[in-house]
């Protein structure tokens, strides 16, 4: 699995924290994200990363701002991804085995570090269950026109 990961200057922190998770369970990946503490705009950095996976150069991203809503927001603008914002255990669980989310975004002002590293590593480790929940989604992909 390759993954991309990148933040806004609100998600650094998380950044790193995801960083080191995906060292530690041998996940090659990118890290896109802003290198310095001033203010950016979170859709140069959403957006081109969620394309990247659109085009099938990564299998999934995970995006960090302040809340994540910025970043869930802009990713789900592109064709093919499916963003979940997603701050517990449960849900992240749940968007990998229904949804098939290949991008996460978390808000590093939501929750701490320890919880947003759990919840990565959940949302990496759980595999997409197919079945019913493979007809959903190609609903999703028929109206935007591309195949989920
Ligand atoms: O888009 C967001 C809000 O939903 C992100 O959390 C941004 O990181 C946030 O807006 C940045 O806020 P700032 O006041 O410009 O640091």
């Amino acid at each position: 699995m390759k993954v991309i990961i990148t933040a806004d200057h609100a998600g650094m922190t998380v950044r790193n924290v995801v960083k080191e998770l995906l060292e530690e369970m041998g996940i090659d990946y990118e890290d896109t994200g802003c290198s310095c503490e001033s203010s950016v705009d979170y859709p140069d950095y959403a957006l081109p990363a969620a394309e990247r996976i659109a085009n099938g150069e990564f299998d999934r991203g995970i995006f960090i701002c302040g809340t994540g809503i910025g970043m869930s927001i802009a990713a789900n603008k592109v064709k093919g991804i499916r963003c979940a914002l997603t701050h517990d255990m449960y849900s992240a669980k749940l968007t990998r085995q229904h949804n098939d989310s290949n991008v996460l975004a978390l808000g590093e002002r939501v929750i701490g570090p320890d919880l947003a590293r759990e919840v990565a590593r959940v949302w990496l480790e759980t595999e997409f269950q197919g079945g019913r929940h493979e007809n959903r989604i190609g609903k999703i992909g028929t109206y935007e026109g591309k195949d989920a």
